[in-house]
């Protein structure tokens, strides 16, 4: 078959990819992008717009539920179908991405539908509706292929019609019970937000908290919400088996829990044999692709978002995006550095961190010094009242005196970490930040408090 030559393919269109074919198409370069479901990959179609659609919807239903004790009666009847309506119509525009084809066809990106695998090297070969399309590429390959959701290997797991987010994401209704298999920031979103429309919801988490990667004072404050709110958290314990008839019954520690429906929320997975990485000398045996901080991953060869294993969020695939096309330009552009990478869980209240947990910077071996403050104690918090739950951990390198990592938890905790990010990414010393006037009555002024712990 012959091959066409190109400057660059991009194998896989999610958030980094569909942003650097777009800079190098800018640029003038033959760009080739291939996805072989929707470009712009999961975040808007499956992940993070439609389920921060979802968690809008179920915050104002807490809200309005507050409104009771706060400010009067308040009417509350739940309704899953302008949930429905929107994630269609707004997010997904129908799971159809004509949109985002065009605007790369706008800037000269050639866009190819199909199944992108590495067969030599400077070689991609692209399985299609119409065969096989072979392209040789002059300047290199960009791989950025993300995750799907990953399904353990539980006893009767696999024949079940289980929900992903996949599923979850279009459901036009909401189960009556739901149980949800993993605790991390998937789990946790879906579960609150189900339990908030009217699902009786459990989650069952294998380690002994949730959210895992966060602090564990977050974790423990969430585990006190959910129960507050009725859902159901069983840490520290695993599926091993899974039956159905109709309805789900999840066989986790000494009890069977049943339920309508079943979310598997325990991670994600990429089958890199299948990308043909091999090809290039990169081991496809893992669950990363290993890069340097220019995002290269071997000669001509750049890996970005998720698969590059530096954290699974749709502003790190961004982050790696920059970076990468500067390097195919040949422009000095920055390294990519990880010292204070930011994450939030759209929970109620939201989860949010930066830089190191305590855990992580004593395992560095930094001298640590940490403060917590509460946010109930605070007076935006006193103020707040009803939903105040949250706190503000910073944990401290002693020796240098500087911030190397910070969380919040609470409401707006994703906005308020961003005075933290600035101060971990830029190791601002404490002593300065102690200086900061903080504005009255805020709730991001409780940094103040637990600096003055420090
Ligand atoms: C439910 C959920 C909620 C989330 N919420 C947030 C959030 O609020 N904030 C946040 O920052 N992150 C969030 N994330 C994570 C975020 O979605 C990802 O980190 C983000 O999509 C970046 O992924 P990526 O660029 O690596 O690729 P992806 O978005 O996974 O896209 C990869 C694309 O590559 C395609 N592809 C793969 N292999 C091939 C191949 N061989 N050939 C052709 N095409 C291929 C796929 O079809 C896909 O379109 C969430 C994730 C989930 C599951
Ligand atoms: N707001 C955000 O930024 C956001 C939201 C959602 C997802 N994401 C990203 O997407 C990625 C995937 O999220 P996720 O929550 O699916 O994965 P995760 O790996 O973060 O959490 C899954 C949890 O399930 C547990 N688990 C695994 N197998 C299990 C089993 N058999 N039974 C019970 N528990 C089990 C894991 O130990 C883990 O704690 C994450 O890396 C996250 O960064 C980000």
């Amino acid at each position: 078959m012959t091959a066409e030559n190109v400057d660059v393919v991009v194998i896989g269109l999610g958030p980094g990819g569909e942003a650097l074919a777009t800079r190098l198409g800018k640029a003038g370069l033959s760009v080739v992008g291939v996805d072989a479901r929707l470009v712009g990959g999961e975040c808007p179609y499956y992940a993070c717009i439609p389920t921060k659609m979802m968690v809008r919807a179920a915050d104002a239903l807490a809200e309005a539920r507050r409104a009771s004790q706060l400010a009067g009666s308040a009417q509350i009847q739940p309704d899953w179908a302008p949930v429905v309506a929107r994630v269609r119509d707004e997010a997904t525009a129908d799971w159809n991405d004509q949109a985002a084809i065009d605007r790369l066809e706008a800037v000269g990106v050639r866009f190819v539908r199909g199944f992108g695998k590495i067969t030599d090297t400077d070689e991609v070969t692209v399985a299609t509706s119409d065969g096989d399309k072979v392209f040789r590429t002059r300047k290199g390959i960009v791989l950025n292929p993300g995750t799907d959701p990953a399904i353990p290997p539980i006893d009767g797991l696999a024949d079940t019609p289980l929900w992903t987010n996949r599923e979850a994401v279009p459901a036009t209704a909401v189960p009556s019970s739901l149980i949800v298999l993993g605790g991390g920031p998937v789990g946790c979103e879906f579960a609150q937000v189900f339990s908030r429309f009217g699902a009786k919801v459990t989650i069952v988490q294998s380690p002994d908290r949730l959210l895992a990667g966060d602090e564990p004072e977050s974790s423990e404050l969430l585990r006190q919400v959910f129960e507050r709110e009725n859902i159901r958290v069983v840490t520290g314990v695993r599926a091993t088996k899974v039956d159905y008839d109709g309805a789900f019954h999840v066989s986790a520690g000494n009890e069977v829990l049943s339920a309508d429906q079943l979310l598997v929320a325990t991670g994600r997975t990429r089958d890199l044999a299948a990308l043909g990485v091999k090809a290039v000398g990169i081991p496809d045996d893992g669950k990363f692709i290993t890069v340097d901080d220019r995002m290269r991953a071997a000669d001509k060869v750049w890996a970005i978002g998720d698969i590059a294993g530096t954290g699974a969020f749709t502003h790190m695939s961004m982050y790696h995006a920059d970076i990468a096309a500067a390097d195919i330009l040949g422009e000095d552009g920055p390294r990519a550095q990880y010292h204070a990478v930011p994450h939030a869980t759209f929970t109620d209240p939201e989860v949010a961190s930066v830089g190191l947990t305590q855990a992580e910077a004593e395992q560095q071996g930094v001298k640590v010094r940490t403060a917590l403050t509460k946010l109930p104690e605070s007076s935006r918090g006193f103020i707040h009242k009803l939903g105040n739950d949250g706190l503000i951990k910073l944990v401290e390198d002693a020796d240098r005196g500087v911030l190397v990592g910070a969380s919040v938890v609470g409401p707006g905790a994703g906005e308020i970490l961003g005075a933290l990010v600035v101060a971990v990414h830029a190791q601002v010393p404490t002593t300065t930040l102690k200086g900061m006037i903080l504005a009255y009555p805020t709730f991001h002024r409780a940094i103040g408090a637990a600096l003055a712990e420090l």
